[in-house]
């Protein structure tokens, strides 16, 4: 099916509006509704109720005692008291529970009862045990009156026969579980959970556990679909990931519609010669494809069909897109064939500390993560592009932005619609350049169970972020080149520098290079400058390692320097890749990608404590866990040099 020329597309794609492409979907679904099934008590736990159940017996079915006493006659005991306690012979009898009784209490008598035992005729009330003293002759005294009624349980008191115990459309839990099995109801009437295969496209695809090939990536969306699916009430059947060949994936989703209720797949629906998906889908049924194409930001892809009654949808291959047309459009579809209410909307205010861009003419969900700034809550956007999944991680909830505005200004109160009913506040927050060593300091933070947020924003912005008092520190490497200083000439009056770790930069490059390797950087970058076919990695603007980049440059451009990524493991990507021949990146990065090493100059990784918040227990914490012994050690280890 892949055209001959790549590049000759069809423009399949045509966008319309999130509330039509709903629209459309449901009108071609029809009503949507649950079948019912019966299961046995023991595996009802997480289902739905499918019909409001009724007690079939009384419960308790008989009255009952709810203390350890004796069951009597109130009238025998008026006027009872410790200084006039009342003396009463005993039947004999001891009701024991589980036992029936089967003497009568006249008047004057008492029955021995336990806990949860039956109710003997004639008595009316229970007595405490500790009310009571034996006599020597067998009889009892008693000390208090009773009133008709005391510590008796009432036959149908808890649930009368014919009560509704329980609705309709009840998430059923152990609470339930009790009132069901307390009501003697062995088989539960509960909605089916919609069978859901759920199936990954790509060439590209691996699925986790096994290695890489180069240019292969691990199947994310399969596993999280699955998930995400099994969250809204179906039962989801992963079926793997499945190359771009049309004959194997078309029998692949044909088998698969054929046992399930539901088919998701994700990839292979934007406007690439090998997207393929959906001229499967329009040939699985009738009506087939109903949209193409949502102002969705992210899922602009994607593609929603009905086959012979059934809902085919294909999702954006990017990760994060894939997730949020889930939780948008599909999953309230899914809930209602599982009989499951809506998903309520949780949300709290924030303000954006910084501008947030967004594209015009698609309703953008953008992820933030919340911090508590002097003014109240913030939320700093934590997206890193539909492409990436740690995103979700790092946030707390997604900010919608309409699909007419191209941006919402810094200082906005945004309403954030939390992924989570609850929100926990994270006790520290750390915005600013990431490294692994930051990772081995906070092992024993989070061991402690400190809720943790570290927000990669780089120096600049996590010292930005310091100076509005938005997040507890910031970890920055800025090298001032006019002193050539690190950190510190950065600071203000409410900033404190707590020193951090060296790392050393170094010029990396693929071991046994002879252009490098047994030179002193020196030489061998005057070697690669002199060589036009040697490929050089360069790094952002604004970073520190940048500015030792330019240094070492001295003016130059050669091949490459346009390539700016803006992660030392990106340098190490590409060299390993053999998309470049060299860069500079830190010693510990370069030992793991397995990259020769020139050492050039130590980096200073430090933090920008603020002040007013240094009193904070999760501050404190943190600088306790920074002189650690073995936090220090396992820095060493990893190849940073403590300050
Ligand atoms: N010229 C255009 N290119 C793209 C457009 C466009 O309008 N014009 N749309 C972009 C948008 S928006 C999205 S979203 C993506 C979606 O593309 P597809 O749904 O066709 O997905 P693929 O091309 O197959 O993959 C995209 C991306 O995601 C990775 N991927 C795919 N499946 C998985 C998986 N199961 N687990 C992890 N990652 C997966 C795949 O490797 C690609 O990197 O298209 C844009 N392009
Ligand atoms: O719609 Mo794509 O999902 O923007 O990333």
């Amino acid at each position: 099916m892949t055209p001959q020329s790549p590049h000759l597309q069809d423009q399949f794609l045509s966008v319309c509006s999130r509330d039509a492409a709903i629209a459309r979907f449901d009108a071609a679904l029809g009503p949507l509704s649950p079948r019912e099934v019966r299961v046995p008590l023991a595996e009802a736990a997480g289902r739905v109720l499918a019909r409001d159940l009724s007690a079939p017996a009384d419960v308790p079915p008989f009255d009952r005692s709810g203390v350890d006493g004796f069951a009597l006659r109130a009238a025998d005991l008026a006027g009872a008291s410790a200084a006039n306690p009342v003396i009463l012979r005993l039947t004999g009898e001891n009701i024991a529970c589980g036992t029936a009784p089967l003497r009568n209490v006249p008047p004057g008598e008492a029955s021995l009862i336990a806990t949860g035992g039956p109710l003997p005729r004639g008595a009316d009330a229970v007595v405490m045990l500790e009310h009571t003293d034996p006599l020597p002759d067998g009889r009892i005294e008693v000390r208090r009156a009773a009133l008709p009624g005391q510590f008796i349980g009432r036959a149908g008191s808890d649930l009368a026969r014919g009560e509704v115990l329980l609705r309709r459309a009840t998430l059923i839990g152990a609470r339930e579980i009790g009132m069901i099995a307390a009501a003697g109801i062995a088989e539960v009437p509960v909605f089916a959970r919609p069978k859901v295969a759920v199936l990954s496209t790509g060439d590209e695809l691996v699925a986790p556990g096994q290695p890489l090939a180069p240019a292969q990536i691990h199947d994310a969306n399969g596993p999280m679909i699955a998930a995400a699916c099994g969250e809204n009430g179906a039962e989801a059947r992963f079926l793997g990931a499945f190359p771009d060949q049309a004959e194997v994936l078309e029998t692949a989703m044909r088998e698969a519609l054929q046992g399930a209720d539901m088919l998701i797949l994700s990839g292979g629906t934007s406007k690439g010669a090998g997207d393929l998906t959906h001229r499967i889908v329009a040939g699985l049924g009738a009506p087939g494809i109903v949209v193409h194409g949502v102002a969705l930001k992210p899922g602009k892809p994607l593609c929603l069909a009905v086959c012979d009654g059934k809902p085919v949808v294909v999702l954006p291959g990017f990760p994060t897109s894939a997730m949020f047309t889930f939780h948008d459009i599909i999953a309230p579809v899914l809930r209602r064939m599982a009989g499951l209410p809506a998903r309520g909307v949780h949300e709290v205010s924030a303000t954006l500390p910084l501008r947030l861009p967004s594209e015009m003419g698609r309703t953008e969900f953008a992820m933030v993560a919340l911090s508590e700034g002097p003014e109240g809550r913030v939320a700093f956007a934590t997206g890193k592009g539909s492409g990436a999944v740690t995103s979700f991680a790092q946030a707390d909830g997604f900010v919608q932005i309409g699909a007419l505005e191209d941006h919402l200004p810094a200082g906005r109160e945004v309403q954030v619609q939390l992924f989570t009913p609850a929100l926990r506040m994270p006790d520290l927050v750390i915005a600013g350049s990431h490294c692994t060593g930051l990772d081995l300091v906070l092992g024993p933070l989070a061991g402690a169970g400190l809720q943790i947020r570290s927000l990669a924003i780089g120096s600049l912005g996590g010292l930005q972020a310091a100076l509005r008092g938005e997040c507890d520190l910031a970890p920055i490497h800025l090298l001032d080149p006019a002193t050539g200083a690190f950190n510190t000439p950065f600071l203000t009056e409410a900033l404190e520098l707590l020193p951090g770790w060296r790392r050393m930069q170094g010029l990396v490059f693929r071991k046994g290079d002879p252009r490098f390797e047994g030179r002193d950087p020196q030489a061998a970058l005057a070697r690669a400058l002199a060589d036009p076919e040697c490929l050089m990695v360069s790094r952002n603007q604004g970073a520190g390692t940048r500015i030792l980049i330019d240094q070492l440059l001295k003016g130059a451009r050669p091949q490459g320097w346009l390539n700016q990524p803006r992660s030392h493991t990106a340098v190490a990507a590409a060299v390993v890749q053999g998309r470049a021949d060299w860069g500079v990146t830190i010693a510990p990065v370069a030992r793991d990608a397995g990259l020769g090493f020139l050492p050039l100059a130590p980096e200073h990784y430090d933090f920008a404590l603020v002040r007013s918040r240094m009193e904070r227990p999760a501050v404190r914490a943190f600088r306790e866990a920074l002189a650690l012994p073995e936090v220090r050690t396992a820095l060493e280890r990893a190849g940073f040099t403590p300050a």
